[in-house]
C-alpha cells in the first residue's frame, strides 16, 4: 500500500534532466513472432510536452505500458526519472508506477461505486509518496482534491454526484484530477480526447497542458487527431521511429501480394 522509505526520496529526473529514456528497445507481446516495437531511442525531457501520433498499431499503447512498467522488453532499457525498470522487482515497479506517473485512460476507467472526490483520491490510497505531496498541497487531502477540481472546471455542486452522472467531459476531468492528485513527475494520456467535440478537445487540452506546467510534471500525449499536434513541445510520429511497424508493413505488403 505505502511507498518504502527509499522510493519517497525525490525522483524528479535523471542525472541529464531526462523524465523518460528508452534505449536499445526490443518488445514482442507473448505468442507472437514480430516485435511490436523496436526502438533505438525514445526520450523526453523534464516538463517537456510531447504528442505521440501514429496509426492503429503503430505501438502506442505498448510504447505506454513500457513507460509505466507494466510490459518489459526482451531487449534494452526503460529509464524512468533516473531509474532502469528492469532493476526493479514486479512489486516495486508496480508502486514507482504509481508514485511517479499518473494515467489518464481513453475510457477514464473511473470506478463507479466511489465517489468524485475517492475516485481523484484514489493514487492516494496506494502511494504514500503521492499521499505526501497532495498533502503539500492543501490542508488535507480533502482540499487538495477539491482545489484540483475547481482548477478542472468542476463545480462543488458536481461532487457529491456518482461518476456514473457525470458528462463524457466531467467524467474525463475528474480522470485528469485523479492523474495529476499529488503531482506525480509524468502524465500519460492515452487518447483522452477521442470522444470529445473539437471544442471541448481544445478546452480540456488548456486545462490540461496548464495543470501539468503548473505542477512540472512531463506529459505524453497519444492522439491520432494530429490538429493538436501544435500545442506541444515535439510531435512525436511513431510510425516513423518504430522499425517493427516498418517491418510489419513491409510483411503484410508482402502478403498482400503473393
Ligand atoms: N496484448 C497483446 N498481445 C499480442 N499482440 C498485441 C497485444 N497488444 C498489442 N499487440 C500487437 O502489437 C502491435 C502494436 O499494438 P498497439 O496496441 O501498441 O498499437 P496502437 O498504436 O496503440 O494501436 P491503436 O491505435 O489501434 O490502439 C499490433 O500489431 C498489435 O496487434
Amino acid at each position: 500500500m505505502s511507498s518504502s522509505p527509499a522510493l519517497l526520496s525525490s525522483h524528479t529526473t535523471s542525472a541529464s534532466g531526462e523524465a523518460i529514456v528508452l534505449r536499445d528497445i526490443v518488445f514482442t507481446w507473448p505468442g507472437q513472432q514480430m516485435p511490436a516495437l523496436e526502438l533505438d531511442n525514445f526520450s523526453l525531457r523534464a516538463r517537456e510536452q510531447v504528442f505521440i501520433s501514429g496509426p492503429s498499431g503503430s505501438g502506442k499503447s505498448t510504447l505506454l505500458a513500457l513507460i509505466g512498467g507494466i510490459i518489459a522488453p526482451q531487449r534494452g532499457r526503460v529509464e524512468i526519472l533516473g531509474q532502469a525498470l528492469q532493476q526493479l522487482p514486479a512489486a516495486q515497479r508496480d508502486r514507482f508506477r504509481v508514485d511517479h506517473i499518473g494515467f489518464i485512460f481513453q475510457q477514464f476507467n473511473l470506478i463507479p461505486y466511489l465517489s468524485i472526490l475517492d475516485n481523484v483520491l484514489l493514487p492516494c490510497q496506494f502511494s504514500a509518496y503521492r499521499r505526501q505531496r497532495a498533502l503539500q498541497q492543501g490542508a488535507d487531502l480533502k482540499q487538495a482534491a477539491t482545489a484540483l477540481l475547481r482548477s478542472l472546471d468542476l463545480a462543488p455542486a458536481l461532487w457529491t454526484r456518482p461518476v456514473t452522472q457525470l458528462s463524457i467531459g466531467q467524467q474525463q476531468r475528474v480522470a485528469a484530477a485523479r492523474a495529476l492528485i499529488g503531482q506525480p513527475e509524468i502524465i500519460v494520456a492515452d487518447e483522452p480526447t477521442s470522444a470529445l467535440d473539437s471544442d471541448r478537445q481544445q478546452g480540456f487540452l488548456d486545462l490540461l497542458q496548464r495543470e501539468c506546467a503548473q505542477s512540472g510534471a512531463a506529459l505524453v500525449f497519444v492522439s491520432h487527431d494530429l490538429r493538436l499536434a501544435q500545442r506541444f513541445d515535439r510531435l512525436v510520429a511513431l510510425e516513423q521511429i518504430n522499425r517493427a511497424a516498418h517491418a510489419r508493413d513491409a510483411a503484410d505488403q508482402l502478403e498482400a501480394s503473393a
